[in-house]
């Protein structure tokens, strides 16, 4: 089985993908890591962000099996993945690796941008997972604190809202609900009533096939 999960940034679908992956006995991907990865490595290297044929063949080099999250989690990262990931050829190469990793045994749990609509278009079962900006970006605020490292609300959610923004608009694999998607608004929910919703609606799609 095959689980599609997208949504903007902190909506809460890496910890939906996870728990779900648990549950259903899959491997997980979180795919904002891949392209995390591409833009450390350039920045490591001293590399040009802005230089599509450097960030490609880079990108053709990351291990999913070396994926380090605490690494990645940097703000300059995550700023540089975003504007990295509006290269098509980045996408190209990232994607290639990610359907792999999604074809692999037992199946798996993937969250991203582009999850139902490009990576896995035939996924068994496909969540949109939404919220709030305001919520997103007071989760976000929160988590930040809790791992002592403190950020200012006001610039968490214009972070938030531009790389969204980003997302929305590039040309490649925008961020979008996929047609066949099911939206899952968190912005009331706390994480165990929005898994239960989760799990209450793939359990629903694969009944019904
Ligand atoms: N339903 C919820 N209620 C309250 N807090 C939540 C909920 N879902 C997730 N969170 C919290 O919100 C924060 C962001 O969640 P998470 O990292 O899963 O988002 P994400 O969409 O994967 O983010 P990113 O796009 O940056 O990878 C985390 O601190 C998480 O614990
Ligand atoms: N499928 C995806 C996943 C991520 N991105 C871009 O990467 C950035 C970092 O992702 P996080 O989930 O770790 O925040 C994100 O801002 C996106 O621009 C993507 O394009 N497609």
């Amino acid at each position: 089985m095959i689980i599609a999960i997208d949504g903007p940034a902190a909506s809460g679908k890496g910890t939906l993908a996870r728990r779900l992956a648990a549950h259903y006995g899959l491997n997980h991907l979180d795919t904002g890591l891949t392209y995390r990865a591409v833009a450390a490595a350039l920045l490591e290297k001293g590399l040009p962000l802005d230089d599509e044929e450097t960030a490609a063949r880079v990108a053709g080099e990351v291990d999913l099996g070396a994926l380090d999250r605490e690494a990645l989690s940097l703000h300059e990262v995550g700023e540089a993945a975003s504007k990295i990931a509006v290269m098509g050829k980045v996408r190209t190469a990232l994607v290639k690796a990610q359907q792999r990793f999604a074809h692999r045994d037992p199946g798996a749990v993937l969250d991203g941008r582009d999850i139902g609509t490009v990576v896995c278009p035939d996924a068994d079962a496909k969540l949109f997972v939404e919220a709030s900006a305001e919520v997103r970006a007071r989760r976000r605020t929160d988590e930040m604190a809790g791992r002592g490292k403190p950020a200012d609300y006001a610039e968490v959610l214009a972070d938030l809202e531009r790389r969204d923004a980003r997302d929305r608009a590039r040309a490649v694999a925008p961020l979008k609900k996929a047609e066949d998607a099911h939206l899952l608004d968190t912005s009331d929910l706390d994480i165990e009533t929005a898994f239960r919703k989760a799990v209450e609606l793939i359990d629903r799609v694969r009944n019904a096939n």
